[in-house]
């Protein structure tokens, strides 16, 4: 049973113009288009050419009216939280918010931090604001995109596992909040071991081949795209509110965010 009322869903998707966002700016637009009424899903990405290609790309597909696409850099605060505003006033509402855009790029670790870390506390305090049942909006769900290196660590990557571990801890948090405080919104966090997509395999160049097929062996092997946006789906529709998806090819597990203890 769905934890939503699907029809007229209004989404956003950061770092959405390719890869794994892509797939799942795609899936949502999918399942919108089998409803009365379609998802509306809104893409936000530094990558311009990229952007525009994927909302050509989409508009052909799901229609006109129900995929758009921004230029947006997560980094840059007032842009990011003015547009999450207007999104809301246009659109009239905000009901699921993605935090996807990320790197792994350890020779500029600052900037790591400020996309994987920043921009999502950033994405998701001001979708919260937004949502929040209490100070009159729809409630909704928020997922950020950690990675199983937000739970274990991996050799060479050390500022990304610091900001995907951070990811875990910080959507854990927000979750007792909304509960707490009867919100109406359900926070998930995603933990996939490397999906099959070409910024993995650079993995390689940072770890070395043997460390690397060490990894994969260890986490049951690379994901592939469509296995992970089937995850994503199910999360957004069916999670409760707390909810943890490790998501490796050989299955998934759900860990429930632990309750408050006083
Ligand atoms: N590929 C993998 O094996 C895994 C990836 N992840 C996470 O999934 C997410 C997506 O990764 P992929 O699709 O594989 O990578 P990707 O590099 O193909 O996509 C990342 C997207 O984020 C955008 N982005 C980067 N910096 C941005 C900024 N400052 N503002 C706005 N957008 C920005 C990029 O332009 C790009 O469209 C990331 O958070 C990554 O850490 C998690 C587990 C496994
Ligand atoms: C491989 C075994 C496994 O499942 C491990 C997964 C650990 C992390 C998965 C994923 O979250 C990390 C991806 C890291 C990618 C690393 C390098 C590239 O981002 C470099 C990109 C540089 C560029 O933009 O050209």
């Amino acid at each position: 049973m769905e934890k939503i009322s699907l029809p007229g869903k209004v989404a956003v998707v950061t770092g959405g113009a390719r890869g794994i966002g892509k797939a799942f700016v795609q899936r949502l637009l999918e399942k919108g288009a089998k409803l009365p009424s379609h998802f509306q899903v809104v893409i936000l990405d530094i990558l311009k050419d990229e952007g525009e290609a994927s909302l050509k790309d989409l508009q052909e597909k799901f229609g006109r009216d129900n995929v758009y696409f921004y230029y947006c850099d997560v980094t840059n605060g007032k842009l990011f939280e003015d547009l999450l505003k207007s999104i809301n006033k246009d659109i009239g509402k905000l009901d699921i918010m993605v935090n996807n855009a990320g790197v792994c790029n350890e020779d500029d670790w600052e900037q790591t931090i400020h996309i994987n870390l920043i921009g999502v506390i950033r994405g998701t305090k001001q979708a919260t604001e937004l949502m929040r049942r209490d100070k009159g909006g729809n409630g909704g769900v928020i997922l950020n995109m950690s990675s199983i290196a937000g739970l274990e660590p991996f050799k060479g990557i050390e500022t990304y596992c610091a900001t995907k571990h951070g990811l875990v801890g910080f959507t854990k948090t927000m979750a007792l909040n909304s509960e707490d405080a009867d919100w109406g919104i359900r926070y998930h966090c995603m933990c996939p071991v490397g999906v099959d997509t070409a910024l993995v395999h650079k993995l390689k160049q940072i770890t070395g081949q043997e460390y690397f097929d060490h990894a994969v062996e260890k986490t049951g092997g690379l994901l592939s795209i469509e296995g992970l946006t089937e995850e994503f789906l199910k999360m957004i529709l069916y999670s409760d509110n707390r909810c943890l998806a490790i998501v490796k090819p050989t299955g998934v597990q759900y860990l429930e965010m632990e309750k408050k203890t006083n």
